[in-house]
């Protein structure tokens, strides 16, 4: 008997979004399937967290097709909602409320029964290592416990799909490895998840296939040892993209000693 293909956790068909005149983001190709960590790699400004904005229902787009497991997410945002979590680039969060204040919130949001978030949010706050964050104005917690608490709200109503902005960013490597493994039994349980990253390293330790972002556009996608083709993952995503020579000339007056300021 055959058995049923699993939709893609996320496909992603001729996007584009345009800011006045300049196309952030060009006719853009994305599969993730069910169940896989999935690496989006980009120099700056290569279209990343638009696409992911775009993909959550944070920016609009001009053209173009999103499907969460199945569902049309332009069309039916509150399915594509309960589907997904999300951790947005530049973390906008309700200053004066507490960690724990935020998360107990989210919960309601979510339709969360009182007691369910109770415990999630205590199990959140203690694998994450949040117990100081829980009492403070997120206003006061440093970068990465901003993150930490950002991705227990995306946790919180156990979603299916995972989009997470450059999760890692500003995270001390112990908190890093906790939320690697965190999001390996994620993986593992069935979950996917998609992250924008400017770690090569992360992508070849953690993630099973890759899509590479330049100028808006896909410029290379597939498991991530076929992406390398034979070269480590730095070196190739390097070539794609086109090396840069910049900083070895020009500010002479940074190296020239006794020069009058
Ligand atoms: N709201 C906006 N208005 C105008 N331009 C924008 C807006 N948002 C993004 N852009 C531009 O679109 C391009 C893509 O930005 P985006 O943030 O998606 O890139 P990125 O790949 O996430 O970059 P980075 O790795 O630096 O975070 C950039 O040139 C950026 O300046």
């Amino acid at each position: 008997m055959l058995r049923a293909v699993p939709p893609a956790a996320l496909e992603i068909r001729g996007l584009c979004k345009t800011f006045g005149t300049f196309r952030a983001v060009d006719r853009l190709d994305l599969t993730v399937r069910s169940g896989t960590f999935h690496g989006m790699v980009g120099p700056n400004g290569a279209g990343k967290s638009t696409t992911i904005g775009m993909t959550v229902g944070l920016v609009s787009p001009d053209a173009g097709e999103i499907r969460i497991l199945g569902h049309d997410a332009l069309a039916d945002r509150g399915r594509a909602r309960s589907l997904t979590g999300v951790l947005p680039d530049g973390l906008d969060l309700p200053e004066r409320l507490t960690g724990a204040e935020l998360l107990r919130y989210s919960a309601g949001l979510r339709g969360l029964h009182r007691t369910a978030a109770a415990d999630r949010v205590a199990e959140l706050i203690e694998v994450l290592g949040l117990a100081k964050a829980a009492g403070t104005p997120l206003a006061d917690c440093s970068t990465g416990t901003r993150k930490k608490v950002g991705l227990a709200q995306a946790l919180l109503h156990a979603p299916r799909l995972l989009v997470l902005d450059e999760p890692f960013e500003a995270v001390d490597p112990v908190s890093a490895a906790t939320i690697r493994r965190v999001l390996r039994r994620f993986v593992d349980g069935g979950g996917t998840t998609v992250l924008s990253t400017h770690s090569m390293l992360l992508v070849e330790q953690m993630c099973d296939e890759v899509t590479v972002v330049h100028q808006g556009r896909v410029v290379a996608a597939g498991p991530v040892a076929e992406v390398a083709a034979g070269q480590n993952l730095e070196d190739r995503f390097v070539e794609l993209v086109g090396a840069d020579a910049s900083g070895s000339e020009g500010l002479d007056w940074l190296t020239t000693p006794g020069e009058q300021r």
